[in-house]
């Protein structure tokens, strides 16, 4: 499945192994003769090192630069804000982590111990450990230029060498499209069937354009999407109390999106300076910085309510 071709009609349907998107893929004659694929071992793997993890969250965008990174990191701050929760964040965005700036860990270290890799605490949040490889490099200058395979196994060893403990949420910050990258982790947790996605789009078509897809591709690939985030919504101005929506939806926007693909609108961020402004400092919005604390709020008791009824 790590190799699953962007159209794949899906293992198992009508078209399954004859579609053009089937040319070359590694699974092309088990599906044409109806034989499943023989499944990754490394899933089974990953699924006994997160067996106490109660819900994977993987947090998903068609398109770069939406907002995902920071959606995953307050997300992650609002879950932490609970102590009695316990609350891993891991970066998978190999060739551009931000987690570790945006949870103001530059410089730390990883440790590792008998079990494994320890996660990095947040000085303020003891219940929210986080691992990037951001942590792993000598210099956040540094660039990282890794083929396919090299990040495909980092990315393993995040999900199997990680000591996590037990944890309530896992929030996994993926990066854009349907890389390599992102292959591999819905690849390796397809044998977790707590896992839920939450995609984060703009307003905007182009952004609009690519969700489409990758909700497509989560239904192919049979993760859960729990819902939809529409990030950067619009601006409220302070002064004028004008609200602006700057990247408009010229096709009905994100509500219209999740009608047509038949997934839940779960919330919707305004564009707020005090969002970056926390990004920066590395902690969690609050109310003095707009109304996205309270919408993250909400999104929080979404995914109690449904883990609660669902796990
Ligand atoms: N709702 C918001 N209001 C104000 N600024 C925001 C908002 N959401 C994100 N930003 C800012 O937009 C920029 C891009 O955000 P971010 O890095 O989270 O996007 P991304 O989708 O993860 O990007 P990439 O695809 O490169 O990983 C950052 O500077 C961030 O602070």
């Amino acid at each position: 499945m790590s190799d699953i071709p962007e159209d794949c009609p899906g293992v198992g349907t009508e078209h399954a192994g004859q579609a053009s998107a089937c040319q070359g893929c590694p699974n092309q004659s088990s599906c044409q003769s109806g034989q499943t694929p023989a499944p990754d071992p490394n899933i089974q793997v990953v699924a006994d090192r997160l067996r106490n993890v109660k819900c994977v969250i993987l947090v998903l965008s068609g398109k770069g630069g939406v907002g995902k990174s920071t959606v995953a990191a307050q997300l992650a701050f609002a879950l932490s804000l609970n102590p009695e929760r316990q609350i891993g964040l891991l970066d998978i965005d190999i060739c551009g982590p931000s987690q570790p700036h945006l949870m103001h860990m530059q410089g730390e270290e990883v440790h590792s111990s008998a079990s494994g890799w320890s996660p990095v605490f947040h000085a303020d949040f003891p219940n929210l450990g986080v691992m990037s490889i951001g942590f792993l490099i000598p210099s956040s200058n540094d660039p990282i230029i890794w083929r396919g395979p090299r990040k495909n196994g980092l990315i393993k060893q995040f999900l199997t060498d990680v000591d996590w403990g037990d944890l309530d949420y896992l929030v996994i910050d993926c990066p854009p499209g349907t890389s390599d990258e992102h292959l591999s982790i819905v690849t390796f947790l397809s044998g977790i069937p707590r896992t839920l996605g939450l995609i984060v789009t703009t307003p905007h078509e182009l952004s609009l354009l690519d969700v489409r897809k990758e909700i497509g591709f989560c239904k192919k690939t049979g993760i859960k999407i729990i819902g939809v985030a529409e990030n950067m919504s619009a601006y409220h101005c302070p002064n004028c109390q004008c609200s602006t929506p700057i990247f408009p939806g010229s096709t009905g926007g994100a509500r219209k999106m999740c009608e047509d693909m038949e997934v839940p609108l779960l919330a919707s961020i305004p564009i707020e300076v005090g969002i970056g402004v926390a990004a920066d400092q590395g902690r969690p919005i609050n109310s003095n910085d707009g109304v996205s604390h309270a919408i993250f709020s909400k999104l929080v008791s979404v995914f109690e309510n449904y883990c609660k009824l669902n796990f």
